[in-house]
């Protein structure tokens, strides 16, 4: 089943999304096994249309390329704002799993968050609400094809993430539906970052992205194959490279899931490496990441059929708080301290 000997999997969603009762589960059984023992996965046969796909990315590129005064008008008014533009090296993922000290990331990106509420719900309209969905900053005057791109691209993820999510409830031998009230109103960061080319050697022990885990339920990225890219870690320690599949998604368990598995199911620690100084010219890397986040009142607690037999590990918790704490130890630099650098 592994892919080119690989310890990640590849998995065809196609028999799920079109086949009988008995080609979900048999899906599902996949996807259960490749949670539980690496925490990655990378899918074929998602039914996402390549042109939504290519249109997010082209547009995402246009807004990279452009000049380092230019993407600074779509950064965020304000620190506590996790939308918009951030500069290159504004912080460092390693600072959320306890390495504050770590160098920050060789990496710039853009937040987008969700665009559609229904604000006749009071679940959108409480001061937590208000906290958490803050308008997104579009760059519409010099990238107008951007904000419809990512849209789209944003609705389609919004599918799948709900497809896999119902494939995790069958793996774990719940409700197919289970996770849907905890899902249904989620509040799903997205991240595009750009990895610029490196003609020179960074600083010893920076990276692209530091190690970390995702902190929400589970992650779909959409990746290029270039020099310098993602490695996830084995349980026992190495560090091993994603395969880069054209046409298929990558698709990672975040700590959400881990807690509500009781570890059964890894939330894996990756990090993304620097290219080979050889190759740093034309290793310029563009990645688009849909952090699944669950509703922000989900209460994620260890599920029924996880607890039988073992002690329950984790406190429960909720989507916002976790999600929160992480954000938290993320050591934000200076924001944009290079921003026309690049
Ligand atoms: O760009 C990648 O391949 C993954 C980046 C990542 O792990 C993240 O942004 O959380
Ligand atoms: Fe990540």
């Amino acid at each position: 089943m592994n892919f080119d000997g690989s310890v990640v999997p590849i998995i065809d969603l196609n028999p799920a999304r079109t086949g009988t009762h008995a080609d979900r589960q048999a899906v599902a059984k996949q996807v259960g096994e490749a949670a539980r023992s690496i925490g990655f996965l990378v899918v074929s046969g998602h039914g996402v249309p390549a042109g939504v796909i290519e249109r997010a990315e082209n547009a995402s590129r246009r807004f990279f390329d452009l000049s380092g005064e230019d993407k600074v008008k779509y950064a965020a008014p304000s620190a506590d704002i996790y939308r918009g533009y951030f500069g290159i090296e504004t912080g460092n993922l390693a600072s959320t799993i306890g390495q504050d000290e770590a160098k920050p990331d060789h990496r710039e990106y853009f937040n987008i968050g969700r665009f559609d509420l229904d604000k006749s719900d009071p679940y959108f309209t409480t001061p937590t609400a208000m906290r958490i969905f803050r308008d997104n900053i579009w760059p519409d005057p010099d990238v107008p094809e951007f904000r419809p791109a990512i849209i789209d691209y944003y609705r389609e993820m919004e599918g799948l993430a709900a497809l896999l999510m119902e494939l995790c409830a069958r793996a774990l031998h719940l409700p197919p539906d289970w996770f849907q009230d905890k899902i249904n109103k989620h509040i799903t960061n997205m991240v595009i970052s750009n990895y610029p080319d490196q003609p020179e050697m960074l600083e010893d022990g920076q990276l692209r992205a530091g190690a970390h885990t995702d902190y929400g339920g589970l992650t779909i990225l959409k990746t290029e194959n270039k020099p310098g890219g993602l490695e996830v870690q084995t349980a026992d320690g190495r560090w091993v490279p994603v395969p880069i599949v054209a046409g298929t998604f990558i698709i990672n368990l975040g700590d959400l899931m881990a807690q509500w598995t009781n570890d059964q199911w890894v939330s894996t620690m990756h990090r993304v490496v620097n290219p080979p100084h050889e190759e740093g010219v034309g290793s310029r890397r563009q990645s688009l990441v849909f952090f699944h986040q669950p509703n922000y009142d989900a209460v994620i607690e260890c599920i029924p059929t996880c607890a039988i037999g073992q002690p329950v590990k984790y406190a429960p918790t909720t989507s916002l708080e976790h999600l929160e704490m992480k954000m938290n130890q993320m050591n934000d630099t200076p924001k944009f301290r290079n921003a026309d650098a690049v």
